[in-house]
């Protein structure tokens, strides 16, 4: 579904490009949840925001159902990638429904009206991640969580063969992460949908990726089932430190307290 070579992410900046990863060369399949994790400032939101062509890439292409990103019109776009991003909407003066309906904005422009099929499709949504309740709340009363919850429905409206989010469950209760990892399997399982979307929550994605990305910070990337990249070691070099260890037998995380004596 997604085909990224030689791809180099970073910011350009006065005096010189700030290189955040180069030479990606990477494919993004369909149908499988993708999960990216890494540590602070490795660049996996900047990934994530050059894959959803917020950020302009730095070199490489990315080619997005056969065809190179910079080819889509911003309407074609809209309606090939859902993106779900951690900034926080300010002085939204909005209802949670009316977000919510915002995401069939590729379909009927800023301006039109939604007709029945769409409020369908947006309650569809908003029942989909358990915000129904919310739907007449102002946003500016909602919790982060809440919130992060209605920006996930807000990309379900949108109805796009591909997903990209940055730590959708950063601010969700345990339960809410668990369901909101589920809901990505199912959707990308059940629907076919590409799902790729970064996390700190090591061990749930441990558990729910089909595919896992792992940033190093010197922009070194590796690739594999969370079994492979166990066995090749790359988990236990991302996590392990004094008193932290890694069993790649049953993908676990151990601390031992001892060391604190
Ligand atoms: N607008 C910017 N201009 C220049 N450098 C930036 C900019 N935004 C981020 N960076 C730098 O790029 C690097 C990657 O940042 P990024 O936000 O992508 O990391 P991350 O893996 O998402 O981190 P975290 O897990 O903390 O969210 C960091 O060194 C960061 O300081």
């Amino acid at each position: 579904m997604i085909h990224i070579s030689n791809l180099s992410i970073g910011y350009r900046q006065h005096g010189g490009d700030r290189l955040v990863a180069s030479g990606i060369e990477a494919n993004i399949e369909g149908g499988r949840l993708t999960c990216l994790i890494g540590a602070n400032g490795a660049g996996k939101s900047t990934l994530l925001k050059t894959l959803a062509a917020f950020i302009p890439k730095l070199g490489g292409s990315i080619y997005i159902k056969g065809k190179e990103i910079s080819e889509y019109t911003h309407k074609e776009l809209s309606r090939t990638v859902g993106v779900v991003l951690t900034t926080k909407p300010e002085g939204v003066n909005m209802t949670v429904s009316d977000v919510v309906t915002l995401g069939r904005t590729p379909y009927t422009g800023f301006w039109g009206m939604a007709g029945s099929a769409d409020k369908h499709i947006v309650n569809e949504s908003m029942e989909q991640v358990g915000i129904t309740p919310l739907a007449a709340r102002n946003v500016s009363t909602l919790s982060d969580g809440e919130r992060q919850k209605m920006m996930i429905a807000k990309a379900l409206a949108q109805q796009t063969p591909v997903i990209f989010l940055d730590e959708p469950t950063a601010y969700l209760d345990y339960p809410s992460k668990v369901e909101t990892m589920l809901l990505l399997m199912r959707l990308s399982h059940e629907a076919g949908k590409t799902i790729f979307m970064s996390t700190h929550d090591l061990e749930l994605a441990l558990q729910t990726a089909d595919t896992l990305w792992l940033m190093a910070g010197d922009g070194k990337i590796s690739i594999g089932t969370p079994r492979e990249l166990a066995e090749n070691g790359a988990l236990a070099a991302f996590v392990e430190r004094s008193g932290i260890t890694f069993d790649k037998s049953t993908l676990h995380v151990t601390v031992d307290k001892s060391v604190i004596r």
